[in-house]
């Protein structure tokens, strides 16, 4: 199966243009106030209405009060929401679109903690991150080997944490994943894509599709 490209982080109207003319599959806004990705909802709004008609447009949350989230998801017309920091199964409803769990992987706990999110409200798909200081956004990779664990939890799992141009091949063939994210791994400074490292990282990914 063709394996997803989700770029997420882009700050800036120009970046996401070139962003989606380099093929992602989908974009991510970041509503985490500690992020240097950060974006406020009028600029999010705005990068939102870049979205080609088939495209996905997520929304990053940390720790996030529901009725903010449910805001974000009608003024820029979300259709996922990511949940990056401490939400509980519980947390997983009530925005109106699909949930994608995030979890920090250090071990083997991570993933099976991961589980207890399976069938749960409207999670619809699982991301594993690195384990880096912070919620995410850290450019830290994780054991790709224990993304097996989840091979038969019947959601969609993306791959994170630390992918670039350079390991993207690598994490793809030892984990197949329904996608893959980045932020860090495709920018020339924290918010600002690299928009040759855009291409790179999709061209990999693309050929590597069957
Ligand atoms: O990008 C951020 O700053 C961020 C902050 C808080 C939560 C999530 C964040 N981004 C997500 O982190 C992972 C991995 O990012 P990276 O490629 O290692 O830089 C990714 O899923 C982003 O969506």
């Amino acid at each position: 199966m063709k394996v997803l490209v989700k770029v997420c982080g882009v700050t800036r109207v120009e970046d996401a243009q070139g962003v989606w003319a380099a093929g992602v599959d989908a974009m991510g806004l970041n509503f985490h106030p500690g992020s240097p990705r950060f974006v406020d909802l009028a600029r999010a709004a705005s990068i939102a209405r870049t979205r080609p008609p088939l495209a996905s447009m997520v929304g990053v949350f940390v720790n996030a009060k529901p009725e903010d989230i449910r805001v974000r998801v009608r003024e820029c017309g979300l259709t996922a929401v990511q949940l990056h920091g401490d939400e509980s199964p519980e947390d997983c409803s009530g925005y109106g679109v699909p949930v994608i769990k995030a979890l920090r992987v250090r071990g083997p706990d991570d993933v099976a903690k991961a589980r207890s999110y399976v069938g749960v409200g409207d999670v619809a798909g699982l991301l594993l991150d690195g384990a880096a200081p912070g919620y995410g956004g850290g450019g830290v990779t994780f054991d790709w080997s224990l993304v097996k664990q989840l091979s038969d939890c019947g959601l969609p799992v993306l791959v994170a944490g630390g992918l670039k141009p350079s390991n993207v091949a690598e994490a793809v063939r030892a984990t197949r994943p329904y996608g893959v994210d980045v932020a860090s791994g495709v920018e020339s400074s924290p918010g600002i894509k690299d928009l040759d490292a855009v291409r790179a990282f999709v061209r990999t990914v693309q050929s590597l599709n069957p």
